[in-house]
């Protein structure tokens, strides 16, 4: 695996969910979500984590942004340490923002779109606008192709692809170099999953910023990612880049889930 000297670096990761360590249900026997994981995301790269339910893509990506503790392993961004996100330095905490699968339920329902976005500068001053905070909310609403009105609207009031929107603007707002997105476009309409996925190529594009995209879905994948890792019962089979993993999939994990994925297109056509 390339080593890369500065971006995301994650190497042995190991996650096992119960068995004394974690909660489950009583009696349970312990799950390996993550079994040995190595992952590198250099800076300005997109890479996704594919692999069916679960298959341990979220642990992964829950682990990169700290809000699972690890059995073992290292993470690293810039070569600083990533432990357990309250551990982490203000700017490590900047620097990773997450979007989540559902938009709705991941804003505030009582909050406005603006309100939102400028509680985000209230956990980190630092990354504030110098200016008018109100002025900087409808820059960015429009950066992420919303009307500068939509700060006054409450997520009840906008399309779950609206409330997406905001939550990346949301993330943005940080000024963030690593944005970790798990199943970010799943529950969009296909056409606004394009429109959302062509934010973000955009957005990577124009602050170069670096994605780990976390997807079930190798049709969204494709649109997106540099690179692919193919993750399966807690282990990545294959690592590849985008067009090389389609044209010749190394793994026969990786052939049956491009097979499943053009069954399903031919269904649907
Ligand atoms: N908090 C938890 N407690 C117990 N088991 C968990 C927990 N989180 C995940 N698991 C288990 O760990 C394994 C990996 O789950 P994970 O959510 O990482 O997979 P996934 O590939 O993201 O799946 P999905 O796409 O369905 O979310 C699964 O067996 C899951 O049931």
């Amino acid at each position: 695996m390339t080593e890369h000297p500065t971006g995301l670096s994650i190497r042995d990761l190991r996650v096992t969910f119960g068995g004394g360590r974690r909660l489950l249900g009583a009696g349970a026997p312990p799950v390996t979500a993550v079994a040995g994981v190595d992952l590198d995301v250099a800076p300005d790269e997109t890479v996704a984590v594919v692999g069916e339910s679960g298959s341990g893509k979220t642990t992964v990506a829950r682990c990169v942004v700290g809000l699972v503790r690890p059995d073992s392993g290292t993470l690293s961004y810039d070569g600083t340490p990533l432990g357990p996100v309250r551990g982490r330095p203000a700017e490590i905490q900047r620097a990773i923002q997450m979007v989540f699968q559902d938009p709705r339920s991941s804003l505030n329902p009582r909050m406005t779109a603006g309100a939102i976005i400028r509680e985000a500068w209230q956990a980190h001053p630092a990354a504030a606008p110098a200016g008018d905070q109100h002025a900087a909310v409808r820059d960015l609403l429009e950066e992420v192709g919303l009307d500068g009105g939509v700060a006054r609207r409450r997520p009840a009031e906008l399309s779950g692809g609206q409330c997406q929107r905001i939550s990346i603007a949301r993330a943005l707002a940080l000024r963030p170099r690593l944005l970790v997105c798990d199943e970010a476009v799943s529950a969009l309409d296909v056409s606004v999953q394009a429109q959302i996925l062509r934010l973000l190529v955009d957005l990577t594009r124009e602050h170069g910023l670096s994605l780990l995209f976390i997807s079930h879905d190798l049709g969204v994948v494709r649109q997106i990612a540099d690179r692919i890792a193919v993750m399966r019962s807690g282990e990545i089979v294959e690592t590849a880049a985008t067009e090389d993993l389609y044209r010749s999939p190394q793994h026969p994990y990786t052939r049956m889930l491009l097979d499943a994925a053009l069954d399903l297109e031919v269904a649907e056509t």
